[in-house]
């Protein structure tokens, strides 16, 4: 029986979604890449691999059954809507077409037509233009799988470095208030539970990131360390999850103390993806913990100033796309 494929989703069509789709299928044997099919936006997609030199050929498809029969000779696109290749130039029809995309992919994944997700770079502004209320794909998904959307926990990979951001899309100033032991608790139960059942790790080591400098200070510098995140810690150890911390951030990703741990909690968005962005940016995948479906995507976003130039680095797309196979492999057997 031919291997369950991976939906991909195109990202906005004015980004680098589609050309570094395109790219992927081309290093799909030198990458070793599970088989994977685009949804919806065929035109579309063969002018994106035009325009980058790439000589793809483009299988419409009706039913996903047919795509990993296909992947050896043409990169399978789910029959749908459809739009022009107009790189660098976002538009209304544009934040239309990724949000159906989107949508198609996670509805297979959620009916277990396909193994995972894959999700191609979206615009959070452009999107919210066509409706779309939420936050990131991460909450899409989460709300797709009936998941309430804390229990949706960002992941950040790369071959140096696995970051959460405790806190996500929220603006700095809310940060500290947004800080709980409950969620400390929650996200580190998780994330434990994630890093065991789809990457393989039989007693994952979690360390912690301090929110503010030298970890407080022992309270000169805030006190939610000893207040929130120093307990919740505790309870998780007593739970036998390995869990240290609350460590100063400004120490914990230096090369030997990266050694130490497997993921590191960190308390906000930019703490947690700087340092990610910085080792790993061209490896660098998105993935989504605590969900009944596996769902990735590159660690980069829409990149609207070089789509269509060929500048776009491919290697964050494959590794999403590698990642989700290896997950569902670990996870389904396929
Ligand atoms: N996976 C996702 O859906 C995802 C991830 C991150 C950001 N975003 C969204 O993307 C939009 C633009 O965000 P941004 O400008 O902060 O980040 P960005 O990642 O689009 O761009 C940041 C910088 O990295 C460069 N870059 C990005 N991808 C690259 C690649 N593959 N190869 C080479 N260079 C690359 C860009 O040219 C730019 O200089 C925002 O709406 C953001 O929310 C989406
Ligand atoms: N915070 C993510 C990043 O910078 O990589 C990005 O915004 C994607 O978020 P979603 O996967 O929730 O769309």
């Amino acid at each position: 029986m031919p291997p369950v494929p991976l939906a991909a989703s195109l990202g906005d069509p004015a980004g680098v979604g589609p050309e570094l789709l395109a790219e992927a299928w081309i290093r799909r044997e030198t990458d070793d890449l599970p088989p994977f099919f685009v949804t919806g936006g065929a035109q579309l997609m063969a002018a994106a691999a035009r325009l980058r030199g790439l000589s793809v050929p483009v299988a419409e498809i009706f039913h996903q059954a047919e795509a990993a029969e296909c992947f050896a000779r043409a990169l399978p696109v789910l029959a749908g809507p459809d739009g022009d290749y107009a790189p660098g130039r976002p538009d209304r029809a544009g934040a239309e077409l990724a949000l159906a995309s989107l949508t198609e992919a996670t509805r297979l994944a959620v009916d277990g037509e396909v193994d995972g997700v894959v999700t191609g770079p979206i615009h959070k502004a452009r999107l919210a233009e066509v409706g779309f209320i939420h936050p990131g794909q991460t909450e899409f998904v989460a709300e797709a799988c009936g998941v309430q959307p804390g229990d949706a926990v960002m992941m950040l990979a790369g071959p140096h470095l696995r970051t959460v951001p405790l806190t996500v899309h929220v603006a700095l100033a809310e940060v500290a208030a947004a800080i709980s032991e409950a969620l400390v608790e929650r996200k580190g139960r998780i994330v434990a539970a994630a890093l065991k059942r789809d990457f393989g790790l039989d007693a994952p080591r979690i360390a912690v990131a301090a929110l503010n400098p030298h970890a407080g200070e022992e309270g000169r510098m805030g006190d939610e360390e000893a207040r929130l995140i120093a307990p919740a810690i505790e309870r998780l150890r007593a739970e036998g999850i390995a869990i240290d911390g609350p460590f100063a951030a400004d120490g914990l990703f230096a090369p030997r103390q990266r050694e130490t741990f497997d993921v590191a909690l960190c308390m906000y968005h930019d703490q947690a993806l700087i340092p990610l962005k910085a080792l790993d940016f061209d490896q660098g995948v998105n993935v989504t913990l605590g969900l009944p479906i596996i769902r990735t995507s590159p660690d980069h976003g829409t990149a609207f100033s070089i789509a269509g130039t060929g500048k776009a680095d491919a290697g964050a797309m494959i590794a999403a796309i590698r990642m989700a196979g290896d997950c569902a492999q670990r996870r389904f057997g396929n």
